[in-house]
């Protein structure tokens, strides 16, 4: 692998409020530390994606500061990438030239894209696909691309809006599984939302617990790392999964809708 190592930056969300016309989503105050994984888990509708679009500067924020290393951050730019449920790879284009595009944007020199592409698309377990159009991949390989091209991009912070929400049990446990070891490879910043307890605890170094619209932090649950396997059975893990749970309004003894 030939890309320097871009290590993850330090968010700063200072009192931020986000508008609609109809009145605020978000109301929120927090810091991502930098290689920091920050799960955000609210009810749907509270507000989750809109925290996230404003921290890719999609949309503007009406009270507040969001800083990306201590920079203002309202604007895209290439420090924060967001990575959506529904893959955007050019459908035209072979998953090595899907990252080699994003590698161009870096202006990385056309002869050095293709081993880095390579390797990035090893690294996210796909060697021997590099020349498979989209349309012959799974749904599961398609998102696998698209963290490589992510990836290629070399973003301090990955905003993960539900990445992996469209994939079936098990090939999002793979992708959980990948996330992690992508991440102690490239100790980037992470912002990610979802609905699911146990991902969240699988993957957070802290949980922020949401209320519903306007989204604020109800509780911040902090999680043990480096996880085990099997840690989910264990009794700490249980007891912060109940938690959750509770704060999220459902009975811990039912299942996760
Ligand atoms: N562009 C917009 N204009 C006006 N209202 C919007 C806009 N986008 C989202 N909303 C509303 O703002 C609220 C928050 O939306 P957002 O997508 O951030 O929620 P979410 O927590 O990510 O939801 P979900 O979990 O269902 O994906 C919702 O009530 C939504 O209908």
């Amino acid at each position: 692998m030939n890309t320097t190592i871009a290590t993850g930056a330090r968010v700063e969300l200072r009192d931020v409020r986000i508008d609609y016309d109809d009145g605020p989503a978000a109301e929120i105050d927090l810091v991502v530390e930098p290689g920091e994984v920050v799960i955000l888990l609210g009810p749907s509708g509270c507000g989750k994606s809109t925290i996230l679009r404003a921290l890719a500067g999609l949309q503007p924020i009406a009270a507040g500061a969001a800083r990306v290393d201590g920079d203002p951050h309202d604007h895209p730019d290439t420090k924060c990438a967001m990575v959506f449920q529904e893959d955007a790879l050019l459908p035209w284009r072979t998953a090595r030239r899907n990252v080699e595009f994003a590698l161009a944007m870096r202006g990385v020199l056309r002869k050095r894209r293709r081993a880095i592409a390579t390797g990035l698309l090893d690294q996210v377990g796909l060697t021997g696909f590099a020349e498979h159009l989209p349309r012959r991949l799974s749904g599961g390989m398609r998102q696998r691309v698209q963290l490589a091209r992510t990836l290629a991009a070399e973003p301090r912070v990955l905003l993960m809006d539900e990445p992996f929400g469209a994939l079936d049990a098990q090939t999002r446990l793979e992708m959980q599984q990948l996330l992690v070891s992508v991440w102690l490879r490239h100790r980037t910043t992470i912002l990610f939302v979802t609905h699911d307890v146990d991902e969240a605890l699988l993957l957070g170094d802290r949980v922020v617990v949401l209320t519903s619209r306007p989204a604020r932090a109800a509780r911040i649950v902090e999680v043990a790392r480096p996880r085990r396997p099997g840690a989910q059975l264990e009794p700490e893990f249980a007891g912060q999964r109940q938690e959750i749970l509770a704060l999220l309004g459902h009975s811990p003894d039912l299942p996760q809708s």
